[in-house]
């Protein structure tokens, strides 16, 4: 029988005091693409409403390790993993959950903007109808819900109906973050989301980010130390596919515990 992910607790005043409850517990997780054994038995916690962030130098492991928790690999041939990330009381590495559902729980956005060729309104009403939710008025209160939690909304209200492709890189950004509010995941998980924009796009994605962690779990790689330092609350140092150090982000850039870190962060190799 394929377990189904668990209905999402509505988010209240009580779940405030449980700010800092683990959302994520990862333990002992490898994957492997063939020989290649990419990431080695990492573990961490990754907590409620937080921002924690994934360095390391190039080929360490960060995207491969991201797209794991939202089972994305899956779909590389030859991939495999073990291990357990635990969600809700349900390991997400359990080949038999449903992937469909874990994905809405578990949004991701790309290091490019990829939009559908398709209206701004259609690139986050396409998910919703995927996803069995129908109704012009619905849709309509999602899309512009999802926008403007995306900072997005006053730039675009005028101008639903056109491509998406009309819009700069940085707006396209924000609209694939909307697409992904729009399901009303628990987690995002963004891989080098502002690196192929311009500094005032790249700082606008990063408020954005501050502002969502107020309500949502996320999980960023970054190969920006200055942008890790600015807005995860947690880091984990990844090198050749484990992680090298987890700690409070300004303990690891004031006083990194582990000599590999202290290089990597001042810029010595990577
Ligand atoms: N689709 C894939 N198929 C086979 N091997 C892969 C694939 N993606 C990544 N790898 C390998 O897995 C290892 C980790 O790569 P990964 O992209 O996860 O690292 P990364 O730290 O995110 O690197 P970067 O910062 O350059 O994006 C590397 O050896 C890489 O060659």
């Amino acid at each position: 029988m394929i377990a189904q992910l668990k209905e999402k607790p509505v988010r209240s005043a009580q779940h405030q005091s449980e700010k800092q409850s683990i959302v994520l517990g990862i333990n002992g997780v490898n994957v492997y693409y063939g020989n290649n054994h990419a990431v080695k038995n990492v573990s961490m916690p990754i907590h409620d409403r937080s921002i924690t962030a994934l360095i390391g130098p190039s080929g360490c492991g960060k995207s491969t390790f991201l797209r794991t928790i939202n089972r994305m690999n899956d779909l590389i041939p030859g991939a495999a993993c073990d291990g357990e990330i635990m969600y809700d009381g349900i390991n997400l590495l359990n080949r038999k959950i449903d992937v469909v559902t874990l994905r809405k729980e578990i949004g991701m956005v790309f290091q490019r903007p990829n939009p559908f060729p398709k209206s701004i309104y259609e690139n986050i009403v396409l998910s919703l109808k995927f996803a069995g939710i129908r109704g012009k008025k619905v849709l309509n209160g999602i899309v512009e819900e999802s926008l403007k939690q995306a900072a997005l909304w006053d730039e675009v209200k005028d101008r639903l109906d056109q491509s998406a492709l009309s819009l700069s890189g940085g707006q396209q950004q924000r609209l694939c973050i909307a697409r992904a509010l729009a399901l009303k995941p628990k987690v995002l998980l963004l891989d080098e989301p502002s690196s192929a924009l311009d500094p005032v796009s790249s700082a606008k994605i990063e408020d954005l980010l501050l502002t969502l962690k107020e309500q949502y779990t996320i999980v960023i790689v970054t190969h920006n130390m200055q942008q890790a330092s600015r807005i995860a609350d947690s880091t984990a140092f990844f090198y050749e596919g484990e992680v090298v150090e987890y700690n409070d982000t300004t303990m690891m850039f004031t006083c990194p515990a582990n000599k590999r870190t202290e290089d990597y962060i001042s810029g010595r190799f990577g």
